[in-house]
């Protein structure tokens, strides 16, 4: 990178920088050391169910907004223009079903982990088999997420790439064992309040430079960075209206639905109430989230107009160069630069200490304790921290894949969410809405969503086709009036750029993974569970079933209804009320006995808790 950018990084950046650490490093100690200390379980992984709605929704945004929209969103509004920001339509649909669908079903069963759900409503199978995938879909995420900022803070001040890389695992790991769930919320909060400001800081800076608000809106405009809806319904279409706004619609359930990061979090609310407040208290945030990334994209396209400096980067990156742009409007501005860089790596940190912490657990709670239910608390806590070790080494080999990969990292992490998380979307989805899915039709189902979701993704990747086309970047060209010739043109692509067979189902946009996968699962599962004879309405756990066949054909007359959903849902089934009694006398006991069994327990896994809840409450 330019060495005039380099120079720039002062003392006060790097202690700007040092302050976000040392406050996320702080709460991880202020929760060691107060409230219950971290020795029970209930308070380290379920942050004693105690959380207001606030903290509970900015963790929620932090979760899935890493370093790689802060710099990815930017780089595709600067290529393709502002067609992205639709994606702001699918937060309705996206945060309104899991309120009112996923977080009762969950809140209501008393879980601690989702694929607890997976088990009380199918078996001990499905669950391994959803944790696995869950386990593959976030070691990949958090490779792209620890790339990110390295990458970045490499490019700024020449920091060794992989001792960055090192050091973000390391802090992360430090307060996440430390402080528990409570103290990643607490940071989540800190870091997503840096995340914001450090994107305000260059906007505001970008503004003047660029000569004010008209300026940018004049040359934007002109660049014709400004997208109308475009609605063209054809389904290998990257960005339209419809990929972004409907299949938007299935990545956020797979993110803000079933993920088990986020359904922690859920279940960390003081209530339901609560939880559902938080999840509706996402929405402005995740649009401001949105709106800066988008709106930095712009004032980049407003300063350069177009102009490629992949001369001076070494690299023709999209995403280097919006590091080159936040650093080309802060020199000079002592601190600011620093500020970016800890917004970046607040994204990061926030996003990492998440999986971390979710990972962590499902790995003992789903993969390990069942298998070895004698094993002391000693064991369990060095094996806690092996596991961790273990999941930073992966992190670290993903992040060199993704080094590899050289692909902008939006896309990848899009890619990861409608590969992985549209077939477990799917999985749950089987599970909660169609009543006579059984265990074999679901781990099939399973199986062929994942199968089909690499055979589509490795081919795209393979054939190179899903988002290859570029648009110029000239500031004063596409405007032309002679609509005839730019009908012309734009035949031309359509016979030119349609592929055939095999080649059309692999250009496939990513944005339709998550729906396409999803829908794949629910498909096979549902063939599968009839051919091998559906689930019996007395098998089916009550509260596991969401009667949406009921909801959807209300108009339908009641006989028919009750084929659809052969189970009473949710609701107050006296086994559901047992089941919730027995649960809430196992806590307050677990809350009683606990000091004394746990002494030794300061990592991770929920082993208490999910014991008693299995033996009593199942
Ligand atoms: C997950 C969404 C789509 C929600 O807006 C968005 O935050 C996003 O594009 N995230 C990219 C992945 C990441 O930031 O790690
Ligand atoms: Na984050």
């Amino acid at each position: 990178m330019d060495l005039s950018v380099q120079k720039h990084f002062t003392v006060v950046d790097y202690v700007v920088f040092a302050i976000l650490l040392a406050v996320s490093m702080g709460i991880g100690l202020y929760y060691a050391l107060s409230g219950g200390r971290q020795r029970t379980t209930q308070e380290f992984l379920m942050a004693d169910r105690s959380m207001g709605c606030l903290p509970v929704s900015l963790s929620l945004i932090a979760s899935f907004q890493s370093a790689v929209a802060i710099i990815g969103v930017p780089a595709e509004i600067y290529t393709y223009g502002t067609q992205y920001w639709f994606i702001g339509f699918a937060y309705i649909l996206g945060l309104i079903i899991p309120a009112h669908v996923f977080i009762p079903v969950f809140y209501r069963l008393r879980l601690s982990s989702a694929y607890e759900y997976l088990e009380l409503r199918f078996n001990k199978v499905v669950r391994i088999c959803g944790t696995l995938t869950f386990i593959c879909q976030m070691v990949i995420y958090m490779g792209v997420c620890v790339y990110v900022p390295a990458f970045a803070l490499n490019a700024v001040t020449g920091l060794e790439l992989w001792g960055t890389v090192l050091a973000t695992g390391l802090v992360c790991t430090l307060y996440t064992a430390l402080g528990g769930l409570k103290a990643v919320i607490w940071t989540d909060v800190v870091q997503t309040i840096v995340m914001f400001a450090g994107q305000l800081a260059v906007i505001v800076v970008g503004v003047q430079k660029a000569g004010g608000v008209s300026d940018v809106w004049t040359k934007v405009w002109e660049g014709n960075r400004i997208s109308s809806f475009d609605i063209n319904p054809d389904p290998t279409e990257r960005h339209t209206f419809w990929t972004l706004g409907v299949g938007g619609v299935f990545l956020m359930l797979s993110l803000y639905g079933v993920n088990q990061t986020q359904v922690q979090r859920y279940l960390s609310a003081r209530t339901e109430k609560e939880a559902v407040r938080s999840c509706y208290m996402v929405f402005p945030s995740l649009q401001l989230a949105l709106a800066l990334s988008c709106v930095m994209g712009l004032v980049m396209f407003a300063c350069y107009c177009g102009v490629d400096h992949s001369d001076k980067l070494s690299t023709s990156s999209r995403d280097a160069m919006v590091i080159y742009f936040v650093m080309d409007m802060l020199h000079g501005l002592p601190g600011l630069p620093g500020l970016f860089v800890a917004c970046l790596f607040s994204a990061a940190l926030s996003t990492i200490s998440s999986a971390f912490n979710s990972l962590a657990t499902v790995t003992m709670e789903d993969l390990i304790k069942p298998h070895f239910p004698a094993m002391t608390q000693r064991k369990a806590i060095l094996l806690s921290k092996g596991l961790a070790l273990f999941y930073g080494l992966l992190c670290l080999a993903m992040a060199y894949l993704t080094h590899l990969m050289g692909d902008s990292v939006l896309l990848v992490a899009l890619k990861i969410f409608g590969m992985i998380g549209g077939p477990i979307l799917g999985l749950f989805s089987l599970g909660m809405f169609f009543p006579s899915a059984n265990s074999i039709g679901a781990v099939a189902g399973l199986g062929a969503g994942v199968s089909m979701a690499f055979w589509v993704g490795i081919g795209a990747i393979l054939t190179r086709t899903s988002g290859s086309k570029t648009q110029t970047l000239d500031c004063k060209v596409t405007q032309s009036n002679d609509t005839a010739a730019a009908f012309q043109i734009a035949l031309s692509n359509i016979t030119l750029s349609r592929p055939s067979g095999l080649k059309r189902l692999y250009s496939l946009s990513y944005m339709w993974y998550s729906a396409f996968n999803c829908i794949v699962v629910i498909v096979v599962g549902l063939l599968i569970s009839f051919l091998t004879g559906p689930m019996k309405k007395e098998d089916v756990t009550p509260g596991t079933i969401y009667p949406l066949l009921q909801k959807i054909f209300w108009f339908l007359p009641e006989h028919l209804k009750k084929k659809l959903s052969c189970v009473t849902p949710l609701e107050q089934t006296p086994a559901v009320q047992q089941r919730q009694l027995l649960c809430q006398k196992s806590n307050r006991s677990a809350q009683q006995d606990r000091p004394i069994q746990e002494e030794t327990e300061t990592f991770l896994p929920d082993a208490h808790m999910t014991h008693v809840e299995h033996e009593t409450c199942v």
